[in-house]
């Protein structure tokens, strides 16, 4: 979307420059002088922001906004890509003296003779008006036909662990769909994490660093049994729960195991749009989750309290999941004349997950590492027999996704 922007943007920027090109305006010029003078980019000051219109968007721009994001040497510092000024220095009701586009850019002159320099691409890539109109990260949303007939490549130990290309290609299918794996992989913990710390931090949590876990009832929790265990997000009872989860099974000697994998975003949109309120709900009713262990040497007691749908504010996209009726507390949040409410649109959300056409069943045998976005997508396991052991560990999220920055991708 930025990049399309961008590319519309250039040819306006070479307009500009041609018009504008060692003109300065000194003081505000009225809007029909403008529009000759910058036939790409207008502006015009408002009493409380400043309205440029520049690559067919119309952008507002408060001007303390402006002055705090002046990228002067003295404004910010671009080596260390850190705000310099102090914006509590700065006067609220601060206005601009004078105003001039030009050479591509937005130059104004503020009352104490500072001058700020924007160009109009960056201002415009970093309007509300324009961030607004792009996801903060794209995703492919699935049920198991789509990603089947997606046909995502997995990739190979061997040059996963060698191209700096071939991990970028993983985590762009890893941003998009929320899970991604790796095949050839020695089945062995070592190479479990070395394939986990191309792409990022392991997580160490009271399960461990890596962690390899089997059906010995080690630890109090049913991960650790042949049980099934039905779709579920990990350590919803972290406040911050894990970001990633990765599975890599060792070997397996009996039937059954299969993985379950299910995008909880693909269903918490179709019950944004088939039942709005009960969306609404879910993701403003906190609810807490729990995880009491007390066995062996084993003593913990985790809780978290959050809403089971998170949505960024400022544009309502998802971006967390809590969804974990194992771990789920008591519910002791949620006043008594919205309870019916709330374990109703909980049902609406579990249909939706419940969908056999939007479960994705996967056997994993030694050498195929699974990345699970544990913030979307969902696992969950069939009954198993006989000895099956899984290695893992998680990540942390932000990590992850300073990788996939760090490549170029969107996240
Ligand atoms: C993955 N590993 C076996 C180490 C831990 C499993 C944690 C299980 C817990 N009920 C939860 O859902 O968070
Ligand atoms: O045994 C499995 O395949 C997964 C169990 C599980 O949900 C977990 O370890 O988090
Ligand atoms: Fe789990």
């Amino acid at each position: 979307m930025l990049g399309a922007l961008r590319r519309n943007l250039r040819p306006a920027l070479q307009r500009t420059r041609l018009l504008l090109c060692g003109r300065r305006a000194t003081q505000t010029p009225r809007t029909d002088e403008m529009q000759i003078r910058a036939c790409a980019a207008t502006y015009h000051l408002h009493d409380d922001c400043l309205a440029l219109n520049y690559g067919g968007t119309q952008m507002h721009f408060n001007y303390v906004w402006l002055r705090d994001h002046c990228r002067s040497a003295s404004s910010y510092n671009s080596d260390t890509n850190q705000r310099n000024l102090d914006t509590g220095s700065i006067d609220l009701s601060i206005r601009p003296d004078s105003t001039a586009v030009e050479d591509g850019h937005l130059v104004l002159t503020w009352p104490d003779g500072h001058v700020s320099k924007y160009s109009l691409s960056w201002l415009a890539e970093n309007s509300y008006e324009v961030k607004k109109q792009s996801a903060i990260q794209p995703r492919v949303l699935w049920n198991s036909d789509i990603y089947k007939n997606a046909n995502i490549p997995s990739s190979n130990w061997d040059t996963f662990m060698s191209c700096d290309d071939e991990l970028k290609k993983f985590l762009q299918n890893y941003l998009l769909y929320g899970i991604a794996f790796v095949d050839a992989v020695p089945a062995t913990v070592e190479a479990t994490e070395a394939v986990t710390r191309r792409v990022s931090l392991i997580r160490e949590t009271t399960y461990g660093r890596m962690w390899c876990f089997t059906s010995d009832f080690s630890r109090g929790d049913t991960a650790y049994s042949q049980l099934a265990l039905d779709r579920h997000t990990d350590t919803s009872y972290f406040q911050e729960p894990c970001g990633i989860q990765v599975f890599h099974c060792l070997r397996h000697e009996g039937t059954g195991g299969r993985t379950l994998l299910v995008d909880g975003f693909y269903a918490a949109e179709k019950l944004r749009q088939q039942s709005p309120e009960s969306f609404e709900l879910l993701a403003h009713v906190p609810i807490r989750h729990e995880y009491i262990e007390k066995t062996g040497n084993h003593q913990n007691h985790m809780t978290g309290i959050g809403p089971v749908l998170n949505v960024h504010p400022w544009n309502k996209e998802l971006y967390l999941i809590r969804y974990n009726n194992f771990d789920r507390s008591v519910i002791n949040t949620i006043p008594h004349d919205s309870v019916q409410q709330w374990y109703v649109a909980h049902r609406e959300l579990t249909t939706e997950l419940r969908r056999p056409e939007n479960e994705l069943w996967v056997k994993l045998t030694p050498g195929k590492v699974v990345f699970i976005d544990n913030w979307r997508v969902m696992h969950g396991r069939e009954s198993f027999t006989g000895t099956r052991q899984i290695c893992g560990c998680y990540l942390t999220r932000d990590d992850v996704l300073s990788t996939a920055r760090c490549f170029g991708l969107q996240a």
